[in-house]
């Protein structure tokens, strides 16, 4: 679905991403992690095209795909409006769109605030709402930027296992869905992501299956550094 090829980008004397290569295949559900101001933002922000690379090239299979930052680009409208502008734009007539808002605010278990003004929801709502949205534009890749950051544990939980529903889903053309998602919660890593990357300076570290890169002992023989981060951390 995405492939970076030596990418880079830089923000003035700043390299945010050095020379990265990696593919992405329908299906996978791949985890971001590093320290603050390892790239993470900037490689979900890259593989969205919402910067440009300084060097290299990215590839993006013809889809459509969704972003969802940490705290939610909301319209200051009704939540089920937020949902149906976006079908709307997509061609749909009014009544469509409403007609299917309504169906995917009741998937994320926000069918009663449908009339609710979205900018008046929790964190999490929003959260959900934002979710809502891709689902019901669908989405076929999704990458989230720190999407539970700010949730209390039962809005992050909530929110996980709607991440986690979206992706065992496939799609309406049969497709299986992709998942990008930048995280500091590892046990939210350990759950919801087949492969973790790891981020230093920019420069991709580790790139493992899951169960790999959370075996402490063999990290630390082939990944010191990602080791050396994730230690004491290890869920
Ligand atoms: N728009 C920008 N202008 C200048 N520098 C930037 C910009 N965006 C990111 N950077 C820099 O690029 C580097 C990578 O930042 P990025 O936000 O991608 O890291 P991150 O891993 O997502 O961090 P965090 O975990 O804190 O969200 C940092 O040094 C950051 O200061």
């Amino acid at each position: 679905m995405l492939r970076l090829q030596d990418a880079s980008v830089c923000f003035g004397a700043v390299r945010a991403l050095d020379a990265v290569e990696l593919e992405i295949v329908a299906g996978e559900r791949v985890a971001l992690v590093g320290a603050n101001g390892s790239g993470k933002s900037t490689l979900l922000r890259l593989l969205h095209g919402l910067v440009e690379p300084s060097g290299g090239s990215v590839w993006r299979a013809p889809q459509r795909q969704a972003m969802l930052f940490q705290r939610p680009f909301m319209l200051r409208a009704s939540a089920a409006h937020n949902v149906a502008l976006g079908l709307w734009l997509q061609g749909r007539t009014w009544s469509a769109a409403r007609a299917q808002a309504a169906e995917a605010l009741a998937r994320v278990g926000l069918g009663e605030l449908a009339g609710r003004r979205a900018t008046t929801l929790s964190g999490g709502q929003q959260q959900r709402l934002a979710l809502a949205r891709a689902w019901a534009t669908g989405a076929q890749t999704l990458l989230l930027d720190e999407p539970t950051a700010s949730l209390d544990p039962h809005a992050k939980r909530e929110v996980e296992s709607l991440m986690d529903a979206w992706a065992s889903a496939s799609d309406p053309g049969g497709l299986p869905r992709t998942l990008v998602f930048a995280s500091h919660n590892l046990g939210q890593v350990k759950r919801l992501a087949t492969r973790a990357i790891y981020l230093e300076r920019g420069r991709v570290r580790a790139d493992l299956p899951v169960d790999a890169f959370f075996d402490a002992e063999r990290l630390r023989q082939t990944h010191p550094e990602a080791h050396a981060f994730l230690k004491g951390e290890l869920p």
